[in-house]
């Protein structure tokens, strides 16, 4: 095995996960397996090395990059990792190391040059702006990236290199690249991998930092070419979660030679090698007869003294706890919130596409309430149904936008928060702070659009107390949106599950019957808080009404008969009670949601 540096990470892991099988007359019961993913894979990297990963799909690649650093949760992780010979733990290894998903996760609206002043403000607060923009022009310049570019408009190969530079700011002694070149031509891919060598070390061209700085470099890749091949210092062969082969290239020529596996002259040796070990029999030869040459000591075997310190499952670990030199929590809100709304402003399609649908549904549902009069003969029946839609339909909107926009930010979430740039709290309140003045807005203008165009709404302070009733369950909305991306771990499980909670909601909500069947199921549905106030608001000024001349239908004498049929209160006190009940729901919405976007967060890992 090549060898070269001064800092050396050994490791040895096992990674199981349980899976529920099902069994039995069709299928009906569950029973849980436990299924081994990483098997007593083993081995030592070095500083000034580019050690590639290579096996056939699903073989442990990615689950070995995420292992090793120390981002992988779910399921339960035992062994060790030793840096220069000291166990190191989460921590440590965040602070270390850099990690490249398979995937560039990025937010599309700002630009390159924005992106990495966000990182740099992140990752290193304490440099002075004059450093941040040497550094910016600096990695603009090494990564050949314009800093004028827009992030979506980025192609596949500069977002590489783009979250290439991000990660190497902060120039981590440990580089982790899951699949470096997928999605890229041979000439990118090619002109990666020698970034890679560089950056390593091997060939100290790239100096980013100390002239003698060297690096590990560990990355999976998928059938590369041979000229990439060749970049490499080590390989490390897996099959079905183990290592079958670490060490250079030469070296596994011989190990192969010596199997009478040849390679055939032209062929591709990366390629010829996962087909070799893919085959279960020939694996198996192979398995065997390097572990008899470790026995003759003619290969390196890293069978040491391992203790068997860590057996952690993702439950037991902390995601926020940690207290080192980072952003303080308040600054990690100030840029979390600079780079949203600047994300918002430059990119703000996806929000007037919703501005534009909620327009439209003031427009319809302004169209059939226009001609509803407190004098017409079905007032009380139409009005009923106006302040209902009034009162409620813009809720969904705001449900399912947070839903949405959880979902969508989750990958940036998971990668940021274990990049450990800011913590969940941080992200968590921030969102939510910045959703508010969206409700607010989006309130007034829906319930000014509707409520003016009837001849009942004249009165400007009903109007205002009616939007700020529709508002603070806007808010408690949003809670709820949260609760359910926090409930809800897979995003088109959430839709459909989410319609059956909805209907209890709206069916206690005084909609379809009388809240005085529902006494208490009624206090956790945002729907009847916003029907029982705004109906308050509006019947309790209503001193007379006329009498349908069908004396089937039943006649009100004023509004507060019409609150009493539908057994909502009748006063003001009815009203404040209900915006005190709706915050208290609010705060424990949010309390359960946090704690579920958080259990997301852990249970799919950072990665
Ligand atoms: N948390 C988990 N729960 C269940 N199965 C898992 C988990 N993590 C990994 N696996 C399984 O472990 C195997 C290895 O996955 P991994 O993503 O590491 O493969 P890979 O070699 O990177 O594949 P590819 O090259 O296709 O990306 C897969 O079968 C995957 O389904």
């Amino acid at each position: 095995m090549y060898t070269s540096g001064e800092d050396v990470l050994d490791f040895r892991l096992n990674f199981t996960v349980t899976k529920k099988k099902r069994a039995g007359f069709l299928n009906m019961s569950t029973y849980n397996q436990e299924t081994v993913i990483l098997d007593n894979v083993r081995g030592r990297l070095e500083s000034g090395t580019l050690t590639a990963i290579l096996g056939a799909s699903g073989c442990g690649k990615t689950t070995l990059l995420a292992a090793l650093s120390q981002r992988l949760r779910g399921g339960t992780l035992s062994g060790q990792i030793r840096f220069n010979g000291e166990v190191i733990d989460r921590t440590r290894m965040t602070k270390m190391s850099g990690f490249l998903p398979q995937s560039d996760v990025i937010l599309d609206g700002i630009t390159v040059r924005e992106h990495f002043y966000f990182m740099i403000e992140f990752k290193l607060p304490n440099i002075t702006r004059m450093e941040k923009q040497h550094l910016i022009q600096k990695s603009l310049r090494k990564f050949s990236l314009n800093g004028d570019t827009k992030l979506i408009n980025l192609s596949g190969g500069e977002k590489r290199r783009l979250s290439l530079a991000t990660e190497l700011l902060t120039k981590p002694q440990v580089l982790f690249i899951d699949e470096c070149t997928s999605g890229l031509d041979s000439f990118s891919a090619l002109s990666v991998i020698h970034t890679l060598r560089d950056l390593a070390g091997f060939h100290n061209e790239l100096k980013l930092s100390s002239p003698s700085t060297s690096r590990i470099v560990l990355l999976s890749i998928h059938q590369p070419t041979s000229d990439i091949f060749h970049l490499f210092t080590n390989i490390i062969l897996m099959n079905a979660g183990r290592v079958v082969f670490h060490g250079t290239a030469d070296e596994a020529k011989t190990l192969f030679d010596s199997m009478n596996k040849i390679c055939p002259t032209r062929y591709n040796p990366a390629e010829f090698y996962v087909n070799t070990i893919s085959d279960p029999r020939q694996c198996l030869e192979i398995v065997n007869y390097v572990t008899s040459k470790k026995k003759e000591k003619i290969y390196e075997d890293y069978e040491e003294e391992f203790d068997e310190f860590c057996t952690s499952s993702s439950s037991e670990m902390s995601l926020d706890n940690e207290k080192d030199e980072r952003l303080s929590w308040l600054c990690q809100c100030k840029v979390i919130a600079h780079r949203s709304i600047l994300n918002f402003v430059r990119y703000p399609n996806h929000y007037l596409i919703e501005l534009l649908i909620l327009f439209i549904f003031s427009l319809v549902i302004m169209s059939v309430y226009s001609n509803i009069s407190l004098d017409s003969e079905s007032s009380v029946q139409d009005i009923k149904g106006f302040l209902i839609i009034l009162a409620t339909e813009i809720l969904f909107t705001f449900v399912y936008a947070v839903f949405t926009l959880v979902y969508v930010e989750l990958p940036l979430l998971r990668k940021e928060t274990g990049n450990r740039l800011y913590s969940l709290s941080a992200y968590y309140v921030t969102i939510v702070l910045l959703m508010i003045p969206r409700i607010i807005t989006e309130t007034f203008m829906y319930a000014a659009i509707i409520y003016f165009a009837t001849d009942i709404g004249s009165d400007f302070m009903i109007f205002l107390s009616i939007a700020f009733s529709i508002m603070l369950a806007g808010l408690c909305s949003m809670a709820y949106g949260f609760f359910l991306s926090g409930i809800f771990s897979s995003f088109f499980v959430g839709i459909e599950l989410s319609g059956i909670v909805d209907l209890v909601l709206l069916l206690v909500s005084g909609m379809y019957t009388n809240v005085k069947f529902v006494p208490l199921l009624k206090y956790i549905s945002f729907f009847f808080y916003a029907n029982e106030t705004v109906s308050i608001i509006f019947w309790s000024q209503v001193d007379k009404l006329k009498c349908h001349p069908n004396p089937e239908i039943q006649c009100f004498a004023n509004g507060t008969e019409v609150l009493e049929s539908m057994g909502f209160g009748t006063t003001e006190f009815d009203i404040y009670k209900d915006y005190l009940y709706q915050f208290i729901l609010t705060v424990v919405l949010h309390v359960f949601a946090f704690l579920g976007v958080r259990r997301n967060v852990r249970r799919s890992g950072f990665y």
